[in-house]
């Protein structure tokens, strides 16, 4: 099978925060191609450059150097308002703390989103998608954590992004309901092909991962391709 054009590439990228003595080299010259569809996880230490990577890739910062391609358009060349439609058309974000309206349903929450998009599904289609068919007209403090999180999820989803970029999306929650969080992020990556992106600290979420990707002091280590990866709920904590 011919492989497809990758939906990533990004080359020699580098950022530094911060000048002279006090800089911080977040990243130091990565390299790196991502083929569409799969699920990749980003491990490595604190500080070791995964959330910035992502960031980037995200339209949310730009390098200091080097270059980043969407689908073989330059994001390092565009605009910020070229980023922001490229983010909204194209992407979904989860991270850890799920930045829900508190004074809004589960429902609403999603159709905030939904309205600008260009091809939503329905927000109770999005909602079923996470399991969360029959919660939606509660409030984030009517759910637990890991609801409020599927809702999240729901909400990024209902765009039908391309890519959907997670940071940390079970860093809140206990292994079980994490597990379970992973799960929707597996699911969704097989029923709708967006590709995912997962920063985390749970080593174990790599059994899940098409790819694993990592990074030590602002570089990447490895990049190792599963063959086999296995259902989120089979994951060992
Ligand atoms: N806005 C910022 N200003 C200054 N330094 C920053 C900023 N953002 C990140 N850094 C630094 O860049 C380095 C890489 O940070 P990054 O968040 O990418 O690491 P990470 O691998 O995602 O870490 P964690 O697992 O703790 O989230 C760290 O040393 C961090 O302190």
């Amino acid at each position: 099978m011919p492989q497809q054009p990758p939906i990533y590439r990004v080359e020699g990228l580098t950022r530094v925060y911060g000048e002279g003595a006090s800089a911080v080299h977040a990243l130091r010259g990565v390299d790196l191609e991502l083929p569409p569809g799969e699920i990749t996880v980003l491990l490595g230490p604190s500080g070791s450059g995964k959330s910035t990577l992502l960031n980037i890739l995200g339209g949310l910062d730009r390098p200091s150097a080097g270059r980043a391609w969407f689908r073989g358009e330059e994001l390092t060349a565009m605009s910020d308002r070229a980023l922001t439609r490229y983010r909204r058309d194209n992407l979904g974000f989860v991270f850890q703390f799920y930045n829900l309206m508190p004074s809004l349903t589960a429902e609403e929450n999603v159709e905030l989103v939904t309205e600008i998009a260009r091809n939503p599904m329905d927000p109770a289609e999005a909602l079923a998608l996470v399991g969360l068919d029959t919660r939606k007209d509660h409030f984030p403090s009517q759910l637990s954590g890991g609801e409020q999180q599927r809702v999240a999820i729901a909400r990024a989803v209902a765009k039908r992004p391309d890519v959907l970029l997670c940071d940390e999306p079970t860093g809140a929650l206990d292994s079980a309901t994490g597990r379970e969080v992973l799960g929707v992020l597996q699911h969704l990556n097989r029923s709708l092909g967006s590709t995912v992106m997962i920063v985390t600290h749970a080593a174990a979420t790599a059994e899940m991962a098409d790819r694993v990707i990592r990074f030590t002091d602002g570089a990447i280590r490895s990049v190792e391709h599963n063959d086999a990866p296995r259902a989120a709920a089979e994951i060992e904590w």
